[in-house]
């Protein structure tokens, strides 16, 4: 078994997780006042500090993105294309009407007129690994929602892949700079970025923390920081499948985590040695050791106690590899997305089969659902009133509106029955 292949309890869990955004909350404070206060300075400078990069411009050029194609296989191209058009076609039926109104009672009609934002910026990670498939899973869903201006900011040095996934998508404009200060120049705005309502995507710690900071100023989706999983499992479950899940997230960030909870011990020992042999020859072995430092098992006493401690977990991806998964689906109240059975590795919805890889993770899944095109929507409710139907309630508002004082409102309702 590899060393790090440990017991954990939920609760180090829990702790672990929302300790790593908050241990960078000063030096994102820092990252912040330095954009509020220089703008486009602070953006030139600190991206020469934390990318190492020494740009001449901000915007991502048009002709920087034709060129890319030079770069990428038609093949590649080709997958791009295929998953975006799984991703619209989830998206598309989570789209809800743009307006339905009901006659409730005669001279009463109620309803709902549902319109997207005008404007949202969008993060695309890029300092570890390059995510040309959250270009696609953030602005296709706002594409579907009807958001007329998409912005995308991403680390410099942008992959070609990902400037290809921001013509497929179409994005309106996009920035070459990464990190918290990515996020405070789309919240705040500088001399070259404008402002957005509302800023979604997933990102490191410090991308994280800052959307979660700045949300005073434009809206988030929800905190979306370093990837995890919780393995759902029982002695019938593969062990080999397992450490695969596992190590494809812990491959994306030091600060990735991933546990297992069963009430099989000897699976647990299996999966650590799994583990032991799969990441031998991994390429990216040094940020999944440094993951795996923080992951392990959790055995429980029972699959009704695995289940209860998953939903305290609420982690960002959940597998279930159990003999009855779909009645262990019906326990589970807390996961961003979940994924059931052998064959559905955490991979599927990362890329291709159509779902959305931007979710909430250390917790934030008891609260907050998977990006969706509701995020960027908005529903403004509506009434109409006819005569006869303010004198059906014309009563309970003016007794209401003087018991609580407020003469004028009970008389905008009493002047118009006279
Ligand atoms: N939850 C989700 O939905 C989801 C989806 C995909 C990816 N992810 C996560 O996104 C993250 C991507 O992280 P990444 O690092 O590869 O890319 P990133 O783009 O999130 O972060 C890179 C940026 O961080 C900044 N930075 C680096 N070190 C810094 C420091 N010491 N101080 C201040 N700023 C610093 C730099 O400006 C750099 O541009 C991973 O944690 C991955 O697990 C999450
Ligand atoms: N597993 C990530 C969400 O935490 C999404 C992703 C993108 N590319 C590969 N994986
Ligand atoms: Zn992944």
């Amino acid at each position: 078994m590899v060393m790090f292949w440990q017991p954990l309890s939920v609760e180090s869990w829990i702790g672990m997780r929302r300790g790593s955004l908050s241990d960078v909350k000063d030096s994102v404070n820092t990252i912040i006042e330095d954009v509020r206060v220089n703008g486009d300075k602070a953006l030139f400078s600190l991206t020469e500090k934390f990318d190492h990069q020494k740009l001449s411009s901000l915007a991502i050029s048009s002709e920087e993105i034709d060129a890319a194609y030079d770069h990428v296989s038609p093949e590649l191209v080709q997958a791009l294309i295929e998953a975006e058009a799984r991703i619209t076609q989830f998206h598309e039926l989570q789209k809800s009407k743009t307006l339905w109104l009901e006659e409730m009672e005669p001279g009463i009609t109620l309803g709902v007129k549902t319109t997207p934002l005008d404007r949202i910026g969008a993060y695309i990670p890029g300092g570890r690994a390059a995510y040309p498939s959250t270009v696609l899973m953030t602005t296709v869903a706002a594409r579907v929602a009807g958001v007329p201006e998409i912005v995308v900011c991403t680390p410099p040095k942008v992959n070609p892949l990902t400037l290809v996934a921001l013509d497929i998508a179409g994005v309106d404009e996009a920035y070459q700079i990464g990190g918290a200060q990515a996020v405070a120049a789309m919240a705040l705005g500088t001399e070259t970025i404008r402002p957005v309502q509302k800023i979604v995507g997933p990102g490191n710690v410090f991308v994280t923390q800052a959307k979660m900071m700045l949300r005073e100023y434009a809206d988030i989706d929800f905190p979306a920081g370093p990837s995890e999983i919780g393995i759902i499992a029982d002695a019938s479950a593969e062990p080999r499948y397992i450490a695969a899940d596992v190590l494809a997230q812990a491959e994306h960030d030091p600060n990735a985590a991933c546990v297992l909870v069963t009430d099989s011990k000897k699976l647990a020992a299996e999966v650590g040695d799994e583990i032991a042999q799969q990441i031998a020859n991994a390429p990216r072995r040094e940020i999944m050791e440094k993951a795996l430092a923080h992951s392990g098992y959790v055995i429980a006493e029972s699959m009704e106690d695995a289940t209860d401690l998953m939903n305290r977990i609420a982690p960002e991806h959940l597998s279930i590899q159990t003999v009855d998964a779909l009645s262990t689906l019906s326990g589970i109240r807390h996961a961003g997305s979940i994924f059931i059975g052998p064959y559905t590795p955490v991979a599927c919805g990362d890329y291709a089969s159509g779902t959305n890889h931007v979710l909430p993770t250390a917790g934030y899944a008891k609260s907050y659902s998977a990006l969706d095109v509701n995020h960027f929507m908005k529903r403004s409710q509506v009434q109409m009133v006819t005569r006869e139907g303010l004198e059906s309630i014309g009563d309970v508002i003016e007794a209401l509106a003087t018991a609580e004082g407020l003469a004028a409102h009970a008389n905008s309702v009493r002047l118009r029955r006279e």
